[in-house]
């Protein structure tokens, strides 16, 4: 599975083990593009299933957080090895419900992507600025503060499987109010000339926050953006596939002006 723009959804806190079998059984019995590579990330209890139901299908699965330790008396946390036992590949670190809820630093979200790095897990790490910091103009300034304390102290030869994703904090969950693509396209241009300049092209910048299956078009055809990480819209396998639909028509206009 070899693709440049990615396409994922979190479910967050939802789907039982049972909802995940059925929701991931009609995932891969429909035709998934070639020009993306997608990704699940259930809840942990339902990682086995997935990775079941999922089988030999171009799905990528995710956890939604992980220690840094491989073990040890963290009570309720779950340890690199663990997600690996489940066939784990990505592993979803800083989301700003986890920095909200759970008080997750900076420096916290760095010791769990060294972690990941050193147990050949790909690290998805969340960043985004918050209401103060866009009405202030500082959301790219923000941004790259967050992207250089994750990585911080990681050889750079180390990152080439890192995932970034930019979800505003502002935009996510029920405001229902998603990024401009103006505003993406302005954070993600910060966010790329960072990364290009320490030879980390290849590493895609996701946006999320309030994606569905009107704006992933508008979205994917966005200068910079390197794919989509979706909350709410997919938490369906029918709104998955309306956004992956909508998002590579947007990939398609976007890859035809860029060879025009
Ligand atoms: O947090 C998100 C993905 O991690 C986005 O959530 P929503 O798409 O529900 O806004």
């Amino acid at each position: 599975m070899t693709s440049s723009f990615w396409i994922g959804t979190s479910w967050k806190m939802n789907n039982t083990i049972a909802e995940t079998r059925s929701y991931l059984t009609e995932l891969v019995a429909a035709p998934l593009p070639e020009s993306m590579s997608v990704f699940v990330v259930p809840s942990f209890t339902a990682l086995p299933a997935a990775r079941e139901t999922i089988g030999d299908a171009p799905v990528h699965l995710g956890a939604q957080n992980m220690h840094w330790d491989e073990k040890g008396a963290h009570t309720g946390e779950i340890s690199p090895l663990m997600l690996l036992e489940c066939g784990v590949e990505i592993v979803e670190l800083g989301h700003s419900e986890r920095r909200t809820d759970q008080a997750e630093s900076d420096a916290d979200v760095n010791a769990k992507v060294r972690s990941a790095i050193a147990h050949d897990l790909r690290p998805l790490v969340c960043v985004g600025d918050h209401e103060e910091e866009l009405a202030a103009g500082a959301s790219a300034e923000t941004v790259i503060r967050q992207v250089k304390l994750a990585l911080s102290g990681i050889d750079t030869s180390q990152l080439s499987r890192c995932l970034i994703a930019y979800e505003p904090v502002w935009a996510i969950g029920e405001s229902g109010r998603v990024a401009s693509p103006e505003h993406v396209a302005a954070v993600h241009g910060a966010v790329r000339d960072l990364l290009d300049t320490h030879g980390l092209a290849a590493v895609p910048v996701l946006y999320g926050g309030s994606v569905n299956a009107g704006n992933a078009g508008a979205l994917a055809a966005t200068a910079g953006v390197g794919g989509l990480f979706v909350g709410r819209s997919a938490w369906t396998a029918g709104g998955f596939l309306e956004v992956i639909a909508a998002a590579e028509k947007g990939l398609a206009a976007r890859n035809a002006l860029a060879t025009a």
